[in-house]
């Protein structure tokens, strides 16, 4: 019986000859060996003082661990054996331009997660694959101002217990785990299906007190459980590694929230569109789940800059349209019981 395979899945593909499918199996290919690289260094014990050290700040004022430069790097050395025309990284402030002629541009988080680097948590890679459109050489950035709709591609590396690829090329989502002893990536699961309703859901609690009234709401009506108005209970995880947490609701189901809140520079939550939201939007729609900015759609955002955050809400289909609702219908009407007012749990 022969094994499915990550290269399998590229050259059916790419089989058809198209340049531009051509384009993304080569880049994809490229991506998913700079990941183990990424990955071997991770395991030779790198994670304590050299990888976790800090180096400044970024673009949208993170603090740069040296993990976070040196997988740019790396994927920036990978993508230029690749017909990439352009680069943009969470980690530069302006795009790179590589082959101004070739199809395709590429957006990466090259580190997500890194706040847990020095704990041994699982953190990852983003990429977002688009068509390189307008005149790279003259405006690089113009190409990554495109909805999210248009990605050709996109997909995650999981650093984690298993080194994972989490791959969608426009039909499902794909999960491949990387085999020391294959030397490849192997599929994990056939394409993913999440299940509509969830039973758990992901959001950062410690930022209870600045969310507006519809967030909390929600929260507080599912931490009721059983005895509130969602009449069943539900159970809470947040690993602060956005591919973590989505891995997880891809394998299993539930419901993400970063929303905006009021602190200050988090009006629009912490995430950010172009290589963080898209991506995992475009994941999660070819899972069968839905993924919005609370209400809208993800992927119909026109980006105005290439670094933008957006509120992010996604995963199980019903259940981030019922958070659409707490959005649009004042106090979550429809969805709750005059009972339950507005009192919530973690108020006191
Ligand atoms: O620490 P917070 O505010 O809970 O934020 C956690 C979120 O921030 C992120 O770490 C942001 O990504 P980066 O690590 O790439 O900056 C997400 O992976 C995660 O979901
Ligand atoms: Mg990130
Ligand atoms: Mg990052």
């Amino acid at each position: 019986m022969s094994t499915a395979t990550l290269d399998a899945l590229l050259n059916s593909y790419a089989r058809t000859g198209d340049p531009v499918r051509e384009a993304v199996a080569a880049t994809v290919h490229q991506l998913a060996l700079a990941a183990v690289k990424v990955r071997n260094v991770i395991n030779q014990g790198a994670l304590g003082k050299a990888f976790a050290g800090t180096r400044g700040a970024n673009t949208d004022g993170d603090i740069q661990k040296d993990l976070d430069v040196y997988a740019d790097d790396i994927f920036l050395d990978a993508v230029r054996q690749a017909p990439v025309a352009l680069y943009a990284s969470e980690e530069l402030e302006q795009p790179v331009l590589l082959n101004a002629d070739a199809p395709i541009a590429i957006a990466i988080d090259p580190l997500d997660g890194s706040s847990n680097i020095d704990t041994n948590v699982s953190i990852g890679t983003i990429f977002s694959l688009l068509p390189a459109t307008g005149a790279p050489d003259k405006n690089p950035a113009a190409a990554f101002f495109q909805p999210g709709v248009n990605q050709l591609a996109a997909g995650f590396f999981i650093y984690g217990p298993q080194l994972a690829l989490v791959l969608s090329l426009g039909s499902g989502t794909h999960v491949f785990v990387q085999s020391a002893r294959l030397g490849t990536f192997i599929q994990a699961y056939e394409s993913r299906i999440i299940p509509d309703r969830a039973h758990e859901f992901a959001i950062n609690a410690a930022n209870y007190r600045h969310w507006d009234e519809a967030v909390r709401l929600y929260v507080d009506d599912c931490m009721k459980g059983s005895e509130g108005p969602r009449e069943r209970d539900f159970n809470m995880r947040w690993i602060a590694s956005l591919v973590a947490d989505c891995y997880r609701i891809l394998v299993r189901g539930g419901v993400f929230l970063y929303p905006g809140d009021k602190r200050r520079g988090y009006a629009q939550g912490r995430l950010r569109l172009v290589y963080e939201a898209n991506p995992i939007a475009y994941l999660i729609e070819q899972a069968g789940g839905s993924a919005t900015d609370t209400i809208g759609r993800i992927l119909e955002i026109e980006p105005q800059s290439l670094h933008q955050r957006t509120p992010l809400v996604f995963g199980s289909s019903r259940e981030v349209a019922r958070i659409a609702r707490y959005h649009t219908e004042p106090s979550g009407i429809g969805e709750r019981s005059p009972l339950f007012g507005n009192r919530g749990l973690f108020r006191a």
